[in-house]
């Protein structure tokens, strides 16, 4: 059935904001977190871009998880990002010298659902998320819910809107998928599918790669990557969205975000590349 409203990737917005001061401390290792802008193109246009986002936490305990997640070893007094397979990865120098100058962090990223207490229930039971808080405008005719792994003044979070009596959306070429870290991604596919949960590609490493992976997709059609890494305080790392042309991406976040290009990842032989970008390194 059309839907009434046609959300196009700008459906997708994602607000930022120059952090307060933070309760705490900055990481003296790249900030772990958060969530990612990755671009990959593929021949015409395909992209993926999730997009980092400061968010400190005390340095010692992440530490430790960042390293394990393998992608970051100890190295004398300095843990090294390490560079995972056909990609490269900028260096702990500047990534130390960006999380201290620059402060802004990604907030949220908003997306139309058809029942909002549908999607609230896959999410909390399946994914693990928290209902943070809700709020509604019946003079706009509509409803946001706001779910995540940690309070927004700390964590990156999805805004799902509710538009009164619309109940199904075209979700579109252009939005890839959202990217969950979890520690077990096999046993999380197992509670989904006894959810009644849709998986629309088994665990196993990533074609070109050797992470572990699966697709999932909620109950409105929009596709999740659960991805196998170790603990890590914000689960909710990616956001990938396709572009037409990468060059001009990386350019227009360079300069409108302020982000840097912080790894790039290229499968020739699946005519993809993948860039990830954001505006604090993360050791992911
Ligand atoms: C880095 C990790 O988070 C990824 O998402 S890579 C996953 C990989 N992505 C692509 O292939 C992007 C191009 C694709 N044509 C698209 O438009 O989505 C992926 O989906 N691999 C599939 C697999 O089974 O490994
Ligand atoms: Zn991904």
């Amino acid at each position: 059935m059309a839907c009434s409203i046609r959300p196009t990737l700008s459906s997708f917005r994602f607000s930022t904001v120059a952090s307060r001061s933070l309760s705490r401390p900055f990481l003296r290792l790249p900030s772990i977190t958060t969530s990612k802008l990755f671009f990959s193109s593929l021949d015409k246009a395909i992209c993926m871009c999730g997009l980092m986002n400061s968010n400190c936490a005390g340095a010692l305990g992440e530490s430790n998880r960042l390293r394990a997640t393998g992608m970051v070893r100890r190295d004398g007094n300095f843990m090294r990002v390490m560079a995972s397979q056909a990609s490269t990865a900028a260096s702990p120098e500047n990534t130390l010298e960006w999380v201290k100058q620059d402060k802004r962090r990604m907030l949220h990223v908003v997306y139309r659902v058809g029942d909002l207490d549908r999607t609230i229930k896959f999410y909390t039971e399946c994914l693990g998320m928290k209902l943070l808080r809700k709020r509604d405008i019946p003079e706009e005719r509509y409803t946001n819910a706001f779910l995540g792994y940690g309070p927004e003044d700390s964590h990156f979070v999805i805004e799902l809107t509710y538009n009164y009596g619309v109940d199904k959306y075209d979700i579109g070429a252009g939005f890839g998928h959202f990217g969950i870290a979890v520690d077990d991604v096999a046993k999380t596919v197992e509670l989904i599918r006894a959810k009644g949960g849709k998986i629309t590609r088994e665990p196993g490493p990533v074609k070109g790669g050797s992470t572990v992976i699966a697709f999932i997709e909620d109950p409105d059609g929009y596709k999740f990557e659960l991805l196998e890494r170790g603990p890590t305080p914000e689960p909710l790392c990616q956001v990938m969205l396709r572009v037409g042309d990468l060059k001009r991406s990386i350019e227009f976040y360079e300069k409108a975000f302020g982000m840097e290009l912080l790894r790039t990842r290229d499968n020739p032989e699946y005519k993809m590349g993948l860039y990830c970008k954001g505006n604090i390194q993360c050791g992911m």
